[in-house]
């Protein structure tokens, strides 16, 4: 269908200034690689500065508030995170929704804020390892899927990650099998919500994709890229990530 790769960097809670010089060489990496768009989603003190040293890399934050502004202490709006230089943001990652106790709501809120400041976002899903050993990833994931999914959802400033709770950080990766299935379903389950433009709307995989792994993985039909944890936080293990998404174009 055209989709473009996208393949980003989460740093979650992980980076200090003297980190910038990986975003530099990151940003470089996504220079060489033009058929992939590649972004880093850095802690919010870093983002400012990350824009300035991103070379071809977009900057994002990790999440944003559903309010513009208003009494709550330590949060976020997501006109603060385009301020500082932040063109993306992640919602409804799975840490953020068992830490901070985030309901599918909360998320599909979270989004529209994001697309109201114009950022682009991209919305995570995915199962635990019982709801997988349970044999019902696939109804739990488009459930969440359907309940998470903003107003408005549109392939120009949406995309979904899928990632599985039990392959994040875990070196574990479900079979290719098991992202086909997955991705397919939930191709046919944004087609089904929004129309035909679901078919444009970008679905990454995330958990544990390396260096190893991330040719097979962005091979399969309905991977259009990645989202990608430890593996990002330098360019050295994240430029092989991004050299792959550009081979499978
Ligand atoms: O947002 C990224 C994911 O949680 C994946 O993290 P990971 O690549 O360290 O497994």
């Amino acid at each position: 269908m055209g989709r473009r790769k996208l393949v980003v960097g989460n740093w979650k809670m992980n980076g200090l200034r003297a980190h910038l010089p990986q975003v530099a060489a990151i940003g470089a990496e996504a220079n060489t690689h033009a058929s992939v768009e590649v972004g880093l989603c850095v802690p919010a003190t870093l983002i400012l500065s990350a824009s300035e040293a991103r070379g071809g890399a977009f900057i994002g934050g990790q999440d944003c508030h559903a309010q513009d502004s208003g009494a709550h202490t330590g949060c976020l709006s997501a006109a603060m995170l385009k301020e500082v230089g932040a063109t993306w943001v992640i919602v409804g990652h799975s840490e953020r929704r068992a830490d901070q106790h985030e309901t599918d709501a909360d998320v599909a809120a979270k989004a529209c804020a994001a697309r109201a400041q114009g950022l682009k976002v991209i919305l995570c899903v995915g199962e635990s390892l019982d709801t997988r050993d349970a044999g019902a990833a696939l109804p739990f994931v488009l459930s969440q899927l359907s309940a998470s999914l903003p107003q408005a959802a549109a392939a120009d400033w949406l995309s979904i990650a899928y990632e599985p709770v039990w392959c994040i950080g875990t070196g574990r990766i479900p079979t290719m099998d098991q992202i086909s299935e997955m991705h397919g379903a939930i191709r046919a389950a944004l087609v089904d919500a929004i129309g035909a433009d679901g078919a444009h709307m970008r679905i990454l995989y995330g958990g544990s994709v390396n260096a190893a792994n991330a040719a097979d993985v962005f091979a399969l039909a309905d991977v259009d890229g990645g989202l990608v944890g430890g593996a990002s936080l330098k360019a050295e293990s994240f430029g092989p990530i991004i050299a792959a998404a550009a081979a499978a174009g």
